[in-house]
């Protein structure tokens, strides 16, 4: 027998519950450990505890994990999980930063259906079980988030053509959660990623309202045989018009 929760309510409990696992491995991780290991132990126990749980919860689903082998069955398959047990892997081995998160989103039949975010170093989960409210607009300059290790090379342009403002911080997750929040306007991404990098993500942002896009304004397509999505905007809706047309003057 399957597990009676809604799909929203197991992608908010998973992701948060990974989370916990993630907090307990920092926890324990010595202070003059190597990074490199810890970063290893969380992607590990995090992808360990969601597949057992997903195979005790929907033993029927298939899955598509970041630390996982591709199980191509999820091909043909109904619904697929797509999960990232550990998304900004290099803040989470940067203690005591909390610009980390667990990504879980549940594909059906073509499109995202469910998801959530844990931000666990924050206490917050952001999912379609109960879906956030658009924040107030600042009405200041765009404020962009942008990732604090790797900024891409067409950074510079971007923020010229909208005037912004930037707000680096690590992890796909947090960057568009961060839009959820209210500490920025826009997420825009290009030039590598993959479907779990964003997928959770982007069900959650749209679930609340939030405009979700590949840098061409086409929707974001899951599931694929290749896992690579390697770009996406999500901003406030008002602001996609204007993101849009400064994405296509710069051609990323
Ligand atoms: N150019 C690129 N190619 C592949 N993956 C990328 C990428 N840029 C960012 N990512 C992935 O997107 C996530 C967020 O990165 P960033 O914090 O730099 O924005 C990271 O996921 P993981 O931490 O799960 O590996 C990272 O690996
Ligand atoms: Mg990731």
């Amino acid at each position: 027998m399957t597990d009676p929760r809604t799909d929203h309510q197991l992608a908010a409990d998973l992701a948060r519950e990974a989370g916990e696992v993630l907090l307990g491995i920092r926890g324990d991780f010595p202070a003059d450990g190597e990074p490199a290991q810890l970063k290893s132990a969380g992607d590990l126990g995090s992808h360990e505890y969601l597949m057992a749980a997903l195979a005790t919860a929907r033993p029927g689903d298939a899955v598509l994990s970041e630390e996982g082998a591709d199980d191509r069955a999820r091909l043909s398959a109904e619904r697929v999980w797509i999960v990232d047990p550990l998304d900004g892997t290099r803040e989470f081995s940067e203690r005591p930063r909390d610009d980390w998160a667990v990504h879980v989103a549940l594909w059906e039949a073509g499109s995202l259906v469910a998801g959530a975010v844990a931000i666990p170093a924050r206490g917050v989960v952001h999912s379609t079980a109960e879906p956030d409210s658009i924040p107030a607009s600042t009405g200041g300059k765009i404020r962009l988030a942008v990732s604090r290790s790797r900024p891409p090379a067409w950074l510079p342009a971007l923020v010229a053509a909208l005037d912004a403002e930037l707000v680096p911080m690590g992890s796909a997750g947090v960057k568009a959660m961060s839009v959820l929040d209210g500490s920025a306007d826009a997420y825009v991404h290009a030039g590598g990623q993959y479907e779990w990098d964003s997928a959770a993500p982007v069900i959650v942002a749209a679930t609340a309202g939030l405009f979700t896009s590949r840098v061409d304004g086409s929707p974001l397509v899951y599931n694929q045989e290749n896992v690579l999505l390697p770009d996406l905007i999500v901003c406030r809706p008002e602001l996609a018009e204007q993101v849009l047309a400064a994405v296509a003057d710069l051609g990323l």
